[in-house]
């Protein structure tokens, strides 16, 4: 064992060895709950959006309203950076990939952090299919011996990181417009010796109900709460029932993503300047939340609110 006896080069020890390990704490990844206080995370690139009209595709229902224009997203996205920054958490934005992916602005459906590994998920969408090359430079950061980086077995099983939700000990997973059941049987194989792996049918845009991914109609805040969309369900499971306050969301809020808001900690949280969505913050502030409350309506026009626009990579 080495004993340093002598203070000063104690000193140059200590100074040598902190920013080692701050390194690799930066680079290992982490998620357990959804809640847990934000450390890093990547967020939607802006620049270069939409840039070869010929590329574009109408990816779900909201963008046949028309899409956004740049400089208001470059606009709202600085200030989400801004606060995320201020709130201490290291913010990172995907490469541009290229023409054909015209839309870079909601990496949360790329992939997830599961417990300490990263799924990487096949996406459904012609343009959004290589969407994760955009990411892949923070990927080969993540250290580790073992295979950490999971890639789904075969290209029909497609599975979207905003179905897919990590709270409580428990896997939430919707099989919805984006994901599908065997989607749901690879999260079940890979980490359901971890994770009790809770499977949610989302209602259909043939039954009436336009919910593109599972964090359009469910998201835990705080240590107890949760927000909620139950038309969205075909049956809302009991790890949902038994666990959280739930906090009901109605269908126009629903259409403004208001369930789709971004935890910075158990006691804060970033959601939308909107007026639909108020009534809803004011219901999380009474459960002694923070809500830092942002204007963005240009990725919303997109169909992906904060929850959408940011993938965590470490939460602790
Ligand atoms: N996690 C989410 N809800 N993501 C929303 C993704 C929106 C994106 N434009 C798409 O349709 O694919």
């Amino acid at each position: 064992m080495l004993i340093i006896t002598n203070p000063i080069i104690g000193l140059i020890f200590a100074v040598r060895k902190a920013p080692l390990d701050s390194i690799e704490l930066i680079k290992t990844i982490k998620q357990y709950s959804e809640t847990h206080t934000l450390q890093k995370v990547i967020i939607g690139r802006y620049e270069n959006y939409s840039e070869a009209p010929a590329y574009v595709e109408l990816v779900n229902e909201d963008q046949k309203n028309g899409l956004p224009q740049k400089e208001q997203l470059k606009e709202e996205f600085d200030t989400f950076r801004q606060v995320l920054t201020e709130a201490g958490v290291e913010v990172l934005v995907p490469d541009y990939v290229g023409k054909f992916v015209y839309d870079q602005l909601t990496p949360r459906d790329l992939g997830m952090v599961i417990g300490e590994k990263f799924l990487l998920c096949n996406m459904v969408k012609k343009s959004r299919r290589y969407e994760s090359a955009g990411i892949f430079r923070y990927l080969h950061d993540i250290p580790g011996h073992e295979a950490n980086i999971i890639i789904p077995d075969s290209p029909t099983c497609f599975i979207e990181g905003g179905d897919i939700l990590v709270d409580k000990g428990n896997i939430f997973v919707a099989v919805s417009q984006r994901t599908n059941q065997e989607g749901v049987a690879f999260l079940e194989e890979q980490f359901g010796s971890e994770f009790n792996v809770v499977p949610v049918e989302a209602r259909t845009l043939a039954e009436g109900e336009n919910v593109l991914h599972l964090d359009c109609m469910f998201n835990p805040v705080g240590g107890r709460a949760a927000l909620i969309y139950e038309e969205g369900f075909k049956q809302v499971p009991r790890e949902i029932l038994d666990n959280y306050d739930l906090i009901r969301v109605n269908k126009e809020q629903q259409r403004e993503l208001a369930t789709n808001i971004l935890s910075l900690s158990q006691d804060r949280i970033i959601s939308r300047d909107h007026s639909l969505c108020k009534p809803i913050n004011e219901e999380i502030r009474k459960a002694g939340i923070d809500v830092v409350e942002i204007k963005f309506d240009a990725a919303p026009a997109t169909g992906g609110s904060f929850r959408c626009c940011s993938l965590p990579l470490r939460r602790g």
